[in-house]
């Protein structure tokens, strides 16, 4: 019951030293006020442990966390959590979404873990010994994350038919990748130099001697509360060289590609704009096309627009809006085609490096969360960007306007569904890696939406083309403290202007856009003194109000926004982890599982 679940939590804490306060006081109500712990909905057990990056210190000990009987939601990532795991914790009998990622555990891979599991992540952590075969016994299982740890032996052939998440990259599995798992892409394998066949190379080609990278692991595990979430071990020479030739092999590739496009694109147009700019009223927007001749539009592949700058200057426009970048202005085709062109002020950038940044954007575009380019144009004086025109408009103007006025409510579902897209979308960007792989201007007006609801990132890779300060007094309520200061974007920082973003949607408040005004509030600091003083009520948008049964769900995902709008970017999670603890709140509510489920999810002692 509530008490031996009570009991139970009073034990860890009193037996892991944290460096963050829990304020977990027996006088209050361990459902309604005890900080990461949340209960079902009748308030008779605890259901979910969420305790990520607040410093806990030390193994998890025996006989504490085990006992939480109705647990279903273990997250006690990017800690500092050390030794091997008790036998009671993974074995817990309800527990189906375990997050231990980012500590320093070691010992072997869990022997007893509950068939119900649907999401284990051990990854970043100094996991030893093979994978036990009776992994097959996990019927439920739809994501593995065991990366970056040293993992070794052969991958067991498993087949689980809802696995589709799965990461074994950088640990020391060797041997050929069993045929259940070939599907999955290569970089679930990546870093494990002993392992052969699809989707890697094939087995008789890998020579053996590569060294294996357990000597050269390094493992560093109390310099940080979170890691990056790049790998730990360090490449041996000759990999570097491999990749390096690799790297250039592709870029070569792509270059070679990108120019058998644009020639392909001149002979098709020919003499497209020929002393059209200056007969043609041009828009507003096309006013500083120049050159026609040399500087066209460059189309992305994939694209199945067929009009050209011509077509674009004489379609007619409409200002969206201003933004950061310059002005935004919906432009339509006279074959209907409606498409979104920005034009771009203060370009601090030659054409080189616009082209380069081109390029990265292009490529980053292959996501269902990234709203893509479609095309540019550069010149000395105009340089054009455009994308698909989103009807639906950003979800920004969906949360803010006509409020009051009885419109129809974001619900609940549609804002979890439409966060959730752009949180995927930023970890895509952050996936990417390197120092341009940041988005650097999330928030509510750069999430547009699809017809059905999902969030899409725009304005993605523009601000490396950007003089920074130019930007950065209209989203100042989006900034992380960091970047005010330093005037540096990092993904850490995407992370905090996500996190306001979360706020906003729970708050319904838009966050302060422009210092001076006060019509609008600083998000993260107004909602941290609104939960000190007590918990949720007085922070939930009141629209939030009249939906049944999600209290539980607006306390976890502020929880996540809170962590993510933390002072100390050390102390955010990655967008990964993000995205992921996003996931676990989704499945893990009784309204979201089959009624029969739910109903014996209720029944619960
Ligand atoms: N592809 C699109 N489809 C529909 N609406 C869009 C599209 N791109 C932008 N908008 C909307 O047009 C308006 C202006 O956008 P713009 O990106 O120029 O400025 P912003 O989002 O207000 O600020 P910033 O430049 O800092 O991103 C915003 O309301 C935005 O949501």
């Amino acid at each position: 019951d509530l008490n031996s679940d009570t009991q139970a939590l009073v034990d860890f804490a009193a037996a892991v030293p944290h460096i963050r306060k829990l304020n977990w006081n027996s006088g209050t109500s361990i459902c309604a006020s005890w900080f990461g712990i949340s209960c079902d909905s009748n308030g008779t057990r605890v259901v979910a442990v969420h305790l990520p990056g607040i410093g806990l210190y030390g193994p998890i000990p025996p006989n504490t966390l085990g006992r939480l009987g109705a647990l279903r939601i273990l997250s006690l990532h990017s800690n500092n959590l050390n030794g091997n795991l008790p036998d009671d914790v993974p074995s817990m009998p309800s527990l189906q979404f375990l997050y231990l990622q980012h500590n320093s555990f070691s010992g072997t891979f869990p022997p007893s873990l509950p068939v119900q599991l649907h999401v284990l992540d051990l990854s970043f952590n100094s996991f030893t010994g093979s994978i036990p075969s009776t992994i097959q016994n996990m019927t439920q299982l739809s994501a593995l994350y065991l990366q970056n740890n040293s993992f070794s032996g052969a991958i067991p052939n498993i087949d689980l038919p809802k696995l589709n998440i799965l990461n074994l990259s950088y640990n020391n599995f060797n041997g050929s990748i069993p045929s259940s798992l070939q599907k999955f892409p290569n970089h679930s394998f990546d870093g494990n130099s002993l392992l052969c066949g699809p989707p890697l190379d094939p087995c008789s080609k890998v020579s053996p001697s590569p060294s294996p990278s357990s000597t050269d692991f390094s493992s560093s595990p109390a310099d940080s509360q979170i890691h990056d979430a790049t790998p730990k071990k360090k490449l041996g020479t000759n990999s570097i060289i491999a990749i390096a030739i690799a790297g250039f092999a592709v870029l070569f590739l792509i270059v070679v590609v990108i120019l058998v496009c644009c020639l392909k694109r001149k002979d098709e147009r020919k003499s497209v704009l020929k002393g059209k700019a200056e007969n043609d009223k041009p828009k507003d927007f096309g006013s500083g096309v120049q050159e026609a001749e040399k500087n066209k539009l460059f189309f992305f592949e994939g694209c199945s627009y067929t009009f050209d700058l011509e077509d674009l200057l004489r379609a007619s426009a409409e200002v969206l809006g201003k933004g950061s970048y310059g002005t935004a202005y919906k432009a339509v085709l006279e074959d209907g085609t409606t498409v979104v062109v920005k034009r771009l002020k203060e370009v601090a950038v030659g054409k080189k490096e616009f082209e380069q940044q081109m390029e990265v954007i292009g490529s980053i575009g292959q996501h269902a969360n990234v709203a893509p380019l479609r095309a540019y144009y550069y010149s000395k004086d105009e340089k054009l960007l455009v994308y698909n025109y989103m009807r639906t408009g950003s979800f920004s103007a969906l949360l803010h306007s006509n409020r009051g006025t009885g419109r129809n409510a974001l619900d609940w579902n549609a804002r979890v569904k439409i966060c959730l897209g752009a949180a995927r979308g930023i970890a895509h960007i952050h996936s990417l890696g390197g120092v341009k792989c940041v988005h650097g201007n999330v928030k509510a007006s750069n999430v547009l939406l699809t017809p059905d609801l999902d969030g899409l990132m725009s304005d993605v890779g523009l601000t490396p083309l950007m003089n920074f300060p130019a930007t950065i007094s209209r989203t100042i309520g989006y900034r992380a403290p960091e970047v005010i200061e330093t005037q540096k974007l990092n993904q850490k920082s995407d992370v905090f202007s996500f996190g306001v973003v979360l706020l906003e949607m729970l708050t319904g408040k838009a966050p302060l856009q422009a210092p001076g005004r006060d019509d609008v509030v600083d998000l993260p600091r107004w909602v941290r003194s609104v939960v000190r003083e007590e918990w949720t009520a007085e922070v939930f948008d009141v629209e939030l109000m009249k939906y049944q049964n999600i209290e539980d769900e607006m306390v976890q995902m502020l929880q996540i926004a809170l962590a993510c709008v933390a002072k100390a970017p050390d102390m955010r999670p990655t967008m990964d982890e993000v995205v992921r603890m996003m996931e676990g709140i989704q499945h893990s509510e009784s309204k979201n599982l089959p009624s029969s489920e739910a109903e014996s999810n209720a029944q619960t002692p």
